[in-house]
């Protein structure tokens, strides 16, 4: 079934959020909760929105050592969240322990929420992937390597930019999902995303979900932003 965008609330605070959110006249759209509001609001606000029919993608990103992570990951699974992430480059057993701590934490009778693995920032470009961190493969096979890592640890799916889509499709099989940030229309400012494309490209390129922030959060009319993003996106439909 096809996915509505993912809205990157990306805002200070809670009454800032719901303020966004009435423009949405009660339509439970898919939301993303960052590091800004969340470190602002914790937990109750989350709680608040699966209340209230939205599904929420926590994306904090964990990163640390394998302990730390499982540990954290028992406390995130028992939020009624759908997605929360990890960075692929703190490696498998990270990304295992990941897993175990969400299959811990998940209350009986509810799902795990599904675990994401950040290949690379879509902030990131080829020049900073070779001089700033020293990776000395493409952005393709660099994200293709991390997707099967997470893929191999048993995460669902990872975080790319749609460029990488079709490669992490090719490579992790059609069931392993790719959530992809960095889409823009053609008018839209770029702002510090680099791999960008179109909803209807990110589409093409193999795109399971994707993810929008700012061309809708800083519109005048964010439910219209939305729904010209969601329009295009279902265009290949
Ligand atoms: O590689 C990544 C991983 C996460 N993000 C997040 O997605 C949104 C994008 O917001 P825009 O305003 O549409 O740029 C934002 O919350 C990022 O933290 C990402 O962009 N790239």
């Amino acid at each position: 079934m096809m996915k509505d965008p993912i809205l990157a609330l990306d805002v200070p605070n809670e009454a800032k959020a719901l303020k966004l959110l009435e423009h949405f006249k009660g339509e439970s759209i898919p939301v993303k909760i960052g590091m800004e509001l969340f470190y602002r609001t914790g937990a109750s606000f989350i709680e608040s929105l699966t209340a209230r029919g939205h599904p929420v993608f926590l994306d904090l990103k964990l990163h640390d050592i394998p302990t730390t992570v499982e540990r954290a990951m028992i406390n995130l699974a028992s939020l009624g969240v759908s997605m929360v992430n990890v960075h692929a480059a703190g490696g498998a057993d990270m990304m295992r322990a990941a897993v175990r701590g969400l299959e811990a934490g998940t209350p009986e009778k509810s799902s795990r929420p599904l675990c994401l693995a950040v290949t690379q920032l879509t902030s990131t470009d080829e020049s900073m992937l070779k001089k700033e961190l020293l990776i000395k493969n493409t952005m393709q096979d660099t994200v293709a390597h991390y997707a099967a890592n997470a893929a191999q640890a048993g995460l669902d799916g990872v975080v790319c930019s749609s460029l990488e889509a079709s490669l992490v499709q090719k490579t992790c099989g059609s069931a392993f999902l790719r959530v992809t940030p960095g889409i823009r229309q053609a008018s839209d400012e770029a702002n510090d995303q680099v791999r960008s494309t179109t909803p209807s490209e990110a589409r093409a390129y193999g795109s399971t979900h994707i993810v929008i922030g700012r061309s809708v959060t800083k519109s005048e009319a964010p439910a219209a932003a939305y729904d010209t993003i969601r329009n295009d996106w279902r265009s290949l439909s």
